[in-house]
């Protein structure tokens, strides 16, 4: 087993006739959560999708707790929770997860300490249609929480969240953390990047800098990631 929860090695991924991962190569330890940082359209999602293995590259490799991304070994291991929701609009959120349930074999104990850890339990008995953006974005979540999975690969969880439900997400992630478990959150949104450990930031398909966060303030003389952020896009810190 290598100590590296994830080691991704000169990848190289082409969307559409473009490159969008440019020979990135990174390591991320387990038991910590990683941030994965960088403006819109400059590989995140596509990242996420090379490890959890529904993404063809190019060249490369790509693996997860010491198995290719995409190994039949690693479906419990890794929960994966994509920007689209994956839960379906016509049952209710309960249903939702006793479907989840049966396919990972958990009890039904499980998803209602699971409800209650996104905060949805008295929202169980309502259709998934019928939930708001957040909620259905936590609905996603729950699912993959059911199988505690020791990897959650996850792609702009709070996106359109209110601050109170960001809060508390960070707080839920945190949790999964100190459990031991290994998390890989996706935004966009710079200032999350101080509820994690570790942050790795991106610029067109390319890894241009990781640290923590206090690290990279300090490298590059600013007071905020944002600002980190313009520094090394632009050729400034280190
Ligand atoms: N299905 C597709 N076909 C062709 N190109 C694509 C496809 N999906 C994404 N791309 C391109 O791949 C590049 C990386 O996209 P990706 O979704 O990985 O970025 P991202 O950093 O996750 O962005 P966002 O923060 O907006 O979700 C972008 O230039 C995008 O236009």
């Amino acid at each position: 087993m290598t100590a590296a929860a994830i080691e991704v090695r000169q990848l190289v991924v082409e969307r559409g006739g473009r490159t969008v991962l440019d020979g990135l190569d990174l390591t991320i330890p387990r038991g910590r959560i990683t941030g994965l940082l960088g403006p819109s359209g400059c590989g995140k999602s596509t990242l996420i999708r090379s490890l959890v293995g529904v993404q063809i590259v190019k060249s490369g490799t790509v693996d997860v707790l010491g198995e290719p991304g995409g190994s039949a070994v690693n479906r419990r291991r890794v929960g994966y929770v994509t920007q689209g929701s994956s839960v379906y609009d016509d049952l209710t959120v309960a249903q939702n997860l006793a479907y989840f349930a049966a396919i990972y074999g958990v009890e039904q104990e499980r998803v209602d300490e699971v409800l209650r850890s996104v905060d949805l339990a008295d929202r169980r008995d309502q259709l998934t249609r019928s939930l708001s953006g957040g909620q259905r974005a936590r609905v996603s979540l729950a699912a993959a929480l059911l199988a505690s999975p020791d990897v959650y690969l996850l792609d702009e969880p709070t996106v359109g969240l209110d601050p109170v439900l960001r809060r508390d997400l960070w707080r839920l992630f945190t949790d999964l953390a100190s459990a031991g478990a290994t998390l890989l959150v996706s935004s966009h949104v710079m200032d999350e990047a101080d509820r994690c450990d570790e942050v790795l930031l991106m610029r067109e398909g390319r890894l241009i800098a990781q640290d923590t966060p206090a690290g990279l303030r300090a490298a590059t003389g600013t007071q905020d990631i944002e600002s980190a952020f313009l520094a090394l896009a632009t050729g400034g810190g280190r």
